[in-house]
């Protein structure tokens, strides 16, 4: 039955739900305390029969799935880590035709200026975990997106090779700005995530503050390495940073030096540097 037509088949696939929007309030003393939260869920497994014939028998729907993550969220979510993990462990161990489950956790997080009153900042920074199940152990995944980070000195960039193509001056003093996508995957789980998180956040930001930068690709290694010295149980640290150009805007037509003082934050293009920092085997 369920037999594609000769000469095609499905490749991989999966589905869920997208953009699940939700707010924890724990209301356990007087002293609320919230998680914001967007939820996606990625279910695979045996779903050969839907996508050839419509046959929905194997189908845990996507509206099921968003339910089931408001349902478990009744109790408290903790960290962002542990409920994707506890949502992905649910979906492959209680669905016979499911076998992998991918639930991504965003975190959009809050300031407390109060007992029960928050303040998001502009910045959009989010904390973002992952995990990923397939009936063995859960791959956990955490860290940061739209982290933004700007040293006004301490960055030249020098020293590169040069061709026919080549107009950009060398500079010895530059602005080093960037949106910091960071993740980190543990290779054990760490006593606690929120601790985990706050460790590798922390020394995030410090290695971006404290390097003398040469490139924006030694200021990447730094980082990496240094989350790594911060928490033990994390196995790599994959970076993307976009290099958010900010130019030196030419006063002299006005009869005014710029002494590092007004500068043009670039737009597009923008330069990308990206990389994995591992623990090598002891
Ligand atoms: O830190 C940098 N790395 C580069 O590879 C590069 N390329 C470029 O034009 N500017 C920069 N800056």
């Amino acid at each position: 039955m369920n037999a594609p037509e000769p000469g095609f088949t499905l490749g991989p696939n999966s589905y869920g739900k997208s953009g699940i929007r939700l707010v924890h309030v724990d209301r356990a003393t007087a002293r609320h305390a919230i998680r914001d939260l967007t939820v996606h869920t990625a279910l695979a497994g045996d779903l050969d029969a839907t996508h050839y014939t419509g046959d929905n028998a194997g189908v845990l729907p996507t509206d099921t799935q968003k339910n089931t993550v408001y349902a478990f969220a009744r109790d408290g979510v903790g960290a962002p880590e542990a409920f994707a993990e506890r949502l992905a462990r649910h979906f492959v161990d209680t669905t016979p035709s499911i076998t992998h489950a991918r639930v991504r956790v965003e975190e959009h997080p809050w300031t407390r200026i109060g007992d029960h009153s928050f303040a998001r900042g502009d910045g959009g920074e989010i904390r973002t975990a992952e995990a990923a199940y397939d009936g063995g152990t859960a791959a956990v995944t955490a860290g940061v997106r739209d982290l933004l980070l700007l040293n006004t000195t301490d960055s030249e960039f020098s020293g590169f090779l040069a061709d026919e193509y080549t107009t950009l001056p060398e500079t010895d003093d530059r602005i080093l700005a960037t949106a910091v996508t960071a993740t980190w995957a543990y290779a054990t789980v760490p006593a606690a995530y929120d601790t985990a998180f706050d460790a590798a956040r922390t020394a995030l930001a410090a290695a971006f503050a404290d390097t003398y930068s040469l490139s924006l690709q030694q200021t990447l290694y730094a980082v990496g390495e240094r989350i790594l010295k911060a928490v033990p149980e994390a196995r790599d640290v994959r970076l993307s940073l976009p290099n958010r150009h900010h130019y030196l805007v030419d006063l002299a037509p006005f009869g005014l030096d710029n002494p590092g003082a007004v500068f043009q934050a670039g737009d597009l293009p923008y330069g990308l540097i990206e990389g994995t920092v591992r623990r090598e085997a002891a």
